[in-house]
């Protein structure tokens, strides 16, 4: 495993974007700084008040003439204060949203074997609440941290200036906050991290029981949902405990032992004081110029536990934007002038990578050829790879032996934009967004004017069987999805079919697009795809005989192979398996698992 990476080198991959607004972070430090000397500044005027004027004969117009300053340096501060806000605030937004963005599209990017690894809290959580603590890190964290560090360093130095044994007895207390200034660091740090982590798993969690609540509710195990809720959000109230018990301790330690350094810095001060080694003047300003110093002090707790929440913020964002991508787009991609739509897979082995090494490939060395234009169903029991097979098509997934062709060209050498627009899917599990019909189903379809689109869209529409559109209450404008009307699970198939459909492509994959249609409306759907599908290719992972009527050829996958082509006749003919398939197609879904007790039954 990778070391964790150190703060230094967490901070500096920022870098590329604080560097815009480097000038405005830089404006605005300067705002602290001066608003920090300005603080400083009105001990150093007491000094003089308690000097010259309140001695006796001292002048009564130097009483006002430091009370008018005061007053001046104060509402300097303030307004230097608001300033700082002002350089920083606005530019930490936009990194925030750059980064939130880029976070975005690198997960768009990325192959769907990432996102089967990944809870989706995982990455919500790094997307949303890890970038707003790297934000309010940077806006005032970083910042404050900057100008604390140098407030403490200029008051201790006019601490010196002031009265060096004093300001000495006062130093001794940093060597020991130091020491646990160390020690809290590692410890903050690592819980720190158990705490972002597992409020992502929370979050997955709650993603998971929402996306899921018919099936918890059906079968009345909300009960056991929110015990396991209360279990994980438990363990993250037990880090969050121990958590802010570190920072406390911290925080005690730097704020006692400065107050007993100056305890002892007053009892040792009064001394020279009636010896007059220092004057009541000097003592009034050392003392004023460490209360100035404590407050920043006793704020470095805080601040540092912003810093190392942020550390691990940025590194959890940098885990995902760093896991690079192995389905991209070669440098020179092949552009076929006219595309056919012949498909050819050749000695394609797949496995998952998480498939164990025992398994064995699931797909053992593939061979299928289907013509351009053709209509292929591929038949097989449950398990037996179709679904897996279908998504190399679109480079859902790599290879890992031999290679799939598209008019004789290596899928890998296509540019992966120009491949998903030769190549349509619609998948049994549909997946809507929310947007109106109309988005939904022209996602994939390219079309010149607003008129072609209505036209395609209604031929789309009518194609999938999907008319009940124009009965929704604001037609093809109605809002689905997550956010819109619920459809059924008829409808939405339909509705990704037309999907499909619309994108007018060479190649249409369809795992098993009409498993929840009626037998009627499959009749219907089938008998308009003939009319349509021909001249495009079709691979159509079957699960009912009748969708098996709509391919012109039948090919069986067994055991990771293609073990017989033919038209749907002739399997049935001469291939015992491919009857055994068939005849559990129209019963139960068969299991790989269950064996093959009954196939010797059925041949
Ligand atoms: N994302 C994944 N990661 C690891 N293994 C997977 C993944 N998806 C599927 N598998 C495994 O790959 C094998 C083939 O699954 P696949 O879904 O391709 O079968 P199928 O023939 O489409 O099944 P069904 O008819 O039930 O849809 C199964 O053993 C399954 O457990």
């Amino acid at each position: 495993m990778k070391p964790a990476p150190t703060l230094r080198e967490s901070m500096k991959r920022l870098y590329p974007h604080v560097r815009p607004i480097a000038p405005r972070l830089l404006l605005g430090l300067l705002c602290a700084l001066a608003a920090s000397v300005m603080a400083l500044a009105i001990p150093q005027v007491l000094r003089v008040l308690v000097n010259d004027s309140l001695t006796p004969g001292g002048s009564a117009s130097g009483v006002w003439l430091a009370a008018g300053l005061v007053l001046l340096l104060g509402v300097l501060e303030a307004a230097l204060i608001a300033l700082r806000r002002q350089f920083v605030i606005g530019p930490a937004t936009s990194v925030e949203t750059g980064m939130r963005t880029s976070f975005y599209r690198h997960l768009q990017e990325l192959p769907v074997e990432f996102h089967d690894r990944w809870g989706s809290g995982q990455l919500l959580s790094r997307a949303m609440s890890d970038l707003n603590l790297m934000r309010r890190w940077m806006a005032f964290g970083l910042i404050m941290l900057v100008v604390t560090s140098l407030t403490v360093g200029i008051g201790v130095v006019v601490m010196f200036l002031t009265n060096w044994i004093l300001a000495l007895i006062f130093l001794a207390a940093a060597v020991p906050i130091m020491i646990y200034g160390f020690r809290f660091r590692t410890s903050y740090s690592r819980v720190s991290r158990r705490s972002q982590d597992q409020a992502g798993d929370l979050a997955t969690a709650v993603e998971e029981s929402v996306h899921g609540i018919r099936v918890l509710k059906a079968f009345g195990r909300s009960g056991e949902a929110l015990d396991a809720f209360n279990e994980q959000a438990e363990q993250l109230r037990r880090t969050e405990i121990v958590k802010a018990k570190s920072l406390a301790n911290f925080s005690l330690v730097v704020t006692l032992l400065p107050e007993l350094a100056l305890g002892a810095s007053l009892v040792v001060g009064v001394l020279l004081a009636s010896s007059g080694q220092v004057s009541i003047g000097a003592l009034v300003a050392f003392f004023a110029t460490a209360a100035v110093v404590a407050g920043p002090v006793e704020f470095i707790g805080p601040l540092l536990a912003m810093t190392f929440t942020a550390k691990t913020a940025i590194d959890r964002h940098y885990e995902v934007m760093e896991t690079r991508n192995p389905i991209t787009s070669p440098a020179a991609p092949a552009r076929p002038s006219e595309p056919r739509g012949e498909l050819a897979f050749e000695d394609v082995h797949f496995r998952y990578p998480d498939t164990q090494d025992a398994a064995g490939d699931i797909l053992n060395g593939v061979e299928l050829r289907l013509r351009a234009g053709e209509t292929l169903a591929l038949v097989g029991v449950t398990g037996s790879g179709k679904t897996t097979l279908v998504q190399l098509v679109p480079r859902l997934y790599d290879v890992t032996g031999g290679r799939i062709t598209l008019d004789g060209i290596d899928l890998r050498d296509f540019d992966l934009a120009d491949l998903r627009t030769l190549v349509a899917v619609a998948f049994e599990d549909t997946t809507l967004f929310s947007s109106s019909v109309r988005d939904n189903v022209l996602m994939g379809a390219r079309t010149e004017s607003d008129a072609d689109a209505e036209a395609l869209l209604a031929e789309a529409l009518e194609v999938a069987q999907a008319q009940f559109v124009y009965s929704l209450p604001l037609g093809a404008d109605t809002l689905i999805g997550e956010e819109g009307l619920s459809l059924s699970g008829g409808q939405r198939q339909r509705l990704a079919l037309a999907r499909a459909i619309a994108a007018q492509p060479r190649v249409l994959v369809l795992d098993d697009p009409l498993s929840a249609l009626d037998v009627r409306t499959e009749e219907l759907v089938e008998e308009r795809l003939r009319e349509v599908l021909r001249g495009t290719t079709t691979l159509v992972v079957a699960h009912r005989p009748s969708t098996v009527a709509l391919a012109d050829r039948v090919a069986l996958l067994q055991d990771g192979r293609i073990t017989d082509v033919g038209t749907h006749i002739e399997l049935l003919a001469r291939n015992d398996h491919y009857r055994y398939v068939i005849a559990s197609l129209t019963e139960e879904p068969v299991d790989l698992d269950s064996g093959y007790d009954d196939e010797e039954a059925l041949a």
